[in-house]
């Protein structure tokens, strides 16, 4: 049975339930899992009879959605970004929506049991569909989610990405959003100069077509002292994690990979099984904002077409991980909070 099925029992309960009834009950966290999972056998699946199960992680408007959804787009696999399930549920009408309207708003993430149970939904469409691998964006964000992740999936590969802060704002105010179509813009220069050993940083804007220019929205959560917040609010994350974080392990990049840099990518590709390419890749590649440029001219659909089957792209994984995720993050240290 697929993963994605396994992991709908254990998280199908009560796709109906109100974030007030959710509240009332509390019946959802991990030992809810524990019990569920003495119930059914969950043998893990094999790599080859299945499609990946990827990880992006990292702080508000490091970019994680945009590599993620390129990547979903060329590979044929489901972008499921748990922030986007926040904002569709925020498009309902009732108590429910309004209660977690209030969370978002405020920076704060929103409780575990309702994100997993929106994520249940999410990935019942999934299995519906016939669909068996997903690429998670911004989905584990608390010890507890990666617990109960863990219990019902075999990630293959984690990547935790990381920006100055200066640049994390400057890319979040810079955020828009197509009323139309849906497509993500961002309309920021940023420029952050070199400061303490850190490199400068430029990123050019993604500005939208013409014929999305006039309709463009800005999230209601990215405004300054929301953005702040949320950094504030991933910065503890950060650093209840970081002594594992750093791990050589599935989890790749030393604490986060630093975009904007062209090490970033060629770490990135390397932990993605496309190190063998990478000297053509990047050979002649002169500044950060040409391999910004290059990367997602290439968008990295030669490099995927040539890669061929999935259960090869695992094989490189798990050569290359030495450490599974879980260890990485301490997860087997019995931590509790957030990441
Ligand atoms: N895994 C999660 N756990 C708790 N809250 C979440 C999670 N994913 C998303 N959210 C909520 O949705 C909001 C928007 O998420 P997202 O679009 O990923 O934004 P960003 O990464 O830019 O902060 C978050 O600020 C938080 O309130």
């Amino acid at each position: 049975m697929a993963t994605i099925n396994r992991l709908m029992r254990l998280f199908s309960w009560s796709h109906s339930s109100s974030l007030a009834s959710q509240k009332a009950s509390n019946q959802w966290g991990v030992a809810r899992v524990d019990r569920e999972l003495r119930s059914h056998s969950f043998k893990k699946e094999k790599p080859e009879a299945r499609n990946i199960q990827w990880i992006f992680l990292g702080c508000p408007g490091v970019g994680k959605g945009t590599y993620a959804s390129r990547l979903s787009k060329l590979m044929g696999i489901p972008h499921i970004a748990t922030g986007d399930l926040v904002r569709e549920e925020l498009t309902q009408s009732g108590p429910s929506a309004s209660e977690l309207e209030s969370i978002v708003n405020r920076g704060k993430l929103v409780p575990d049991d309702i994100i997993v149970n929106l994520l249940a939904r999410r990935l019942e469409k999934s299995a519906l569909k016939g669909e068996t691998g997903f690429i998670l964006d911004g989905f584990p964000r608390t010890i507890n989610q990666a617990g109960i992740l863990e219990q019902v999936t075999d990630i293959d590969l984690v990547i935790n990405l990381k920006l100055r802060e200066e640049a994390l704002l400057q890319k979040c105010l810079g955020r828009r959003i197509c009323s139309q179509c849906g497509g993500n813009y961002n309309v920021a220069v940023v420029n952050v100069e070199e400061q303490g050993g850190q490199p400068a940083i430029y990123m050019a804007p993604l500005l939208p077509p013409p014929s999305c220019a006039s309709k463009l929205i800005t999230r209601a959560d990215d405004t300054e002292e929301v953005v702040k917040e949320r950094l504030r609010v991933y910065s503890i994350q950060q650093n209840l994690g970081d002594d594992e974080l750093g791990n050589e392990g599935i989890l790749i990049g030393d604490g986060g990979l630093t975009v904007g840099t062209i090490e970033c990518y060629q770490q990135m590709d390397r932990s993605l099984g496309f190190h063998y390419l990478s000297g053509t890749m990047w050979a002649g590649v002169a500044s950060r904002k040409a391999a910004t440029d290059v990367l997602f001219r290439y968008e990295l659909e030669q490099l995927m077409n040539r890669l061929g089957k999935v259960s090869e792209m695992l094989d490189i994984n798990s050569r290359i991980c030495g450490q599974h995720w879980t260890q990485a993050l301490g997860l087997g240290r019995g931590r509790q909070g957030p990441l």
